[in-house]
């Protein structure tokens, strides 16, 4: 029975080859001000494609300027100076040909608090397509069934897609705001804490959907959800101070951190 078990295992070892994945992102040297404050302190990250890169760390350590720095949403905001680079498939993003409409194309995000607009569900998907040029009716139907199916979250509105997007429950509107990101194809999904605003069973729909999404996506999640951050994803980054203090596989991360600090974070220590 043993040898049986053992050549089982043996076989899905084998079956299971090594995957090629190319670094989606790569973040070098990297240093964030708001005004005289140092948000971010020469952060060094590679992230791969096709993988779940959870952020963690206790609150203001600078995970939400990260990852709104990888899409350039912190230009919003007055007096930031950056140095150093990210680049986004081998291009800096922080130089002057790399256009952040183009950016924002290719890398979605979603907030911690669902927003959808105050329109139809169906509306919700195909305002942004229309906004990107698809007038065709046929494809504009076709995209807007398909980023839901996407979401998982077609079943529960393909009756009601007239209705407005604000008579879906919060776990619905989230799945919504996921799929209105989808539409437009992105390589890369940010999302800042998804979940925290949702109950135990949108939660688990979400986080199983994320698990769906990573076969074709690059996923990098903001958490303050330890499990979450276990269950789901394939690399942690532990923030702390606006440093990284380690990046590595999750398991290593929760199984065996090298540095205390993430090993005291983890267990509960402090944060
Ligand atoms: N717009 C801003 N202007 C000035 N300082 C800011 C701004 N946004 C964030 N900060 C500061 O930068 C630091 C990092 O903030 P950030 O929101 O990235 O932390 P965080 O890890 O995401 O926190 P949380 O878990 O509480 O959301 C904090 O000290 C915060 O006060």
């Amino acid at each position: 029975m043993a040898l049986v078990a053992f050549k089982t295992k043996e076989k899905k070892i084998n079956e299971q080859a090594p995957v090629e994945r190319q670094t989606v992102y790569s973040t070098k040297k990297c240093n964030l001000w708001y005004g005289n404050h140092h948000a971010l302190k020469n952060i060094n990250l590679d992230m791969k494609e096709r993988e779940v890169t959870a952020i963690i760390g206790p609150s203001g350590c600078g995970k939400s300027t990260y990852i709104k720095t990888l899409n350039r949403m912190v230009d919003l905001v007055p007096n930031v100076k950056t140095s150093g680079a990210i680049e986004y498939r081998g291009r800096n993003i922080f130089s002057k040909d790399f256009h952040v409409e183009e950016l924002r194309t290719r890398v979605g995000m979603v907030f911690q608090k669902p927003n959808p607009f105050p329109k139809s569900i169906f509306e919700n998907i195909a305002f942004g397509l229309r906004i990107h040029g698809i007038k065709n009716k046929k494809l504009i139907h076709e995209t807007v069934e398909k980023s839901l199916r996407q979401a998982a979250i077609w079943d529960e509105v393909k009756d009601r897609l007239h209705d407005s997007a604000y008579g879906l429950s919060g776990g619905q509107q989230q799945r919504l705001c996921i799929a209105r990101s989808l539409a437009l194809e992105p390589d890369v999904l940010l999302m800042d804490e998804p979940t925290s605003a949702l109950d135990p069973v949108s939660t688990l729909k979400v986080e199983e959907l994320i698990q769906d999404l990573k076969e074709k996506y690059s996923i990098i999640i903001v958490t303050h959800n330890m499990q979450q951050a276990s269950r789901i994803s394939d690399k942690t980054a532990f923030f702390l101070n606006g440093e990284v203090v380690e990046y590595d596989d999750t398991y290593t991360i929760f199984n065996n951190p090298r540095d205390h600090r993430t090993e005291d974070y983890i267990t509960g220590r402090f944060g």
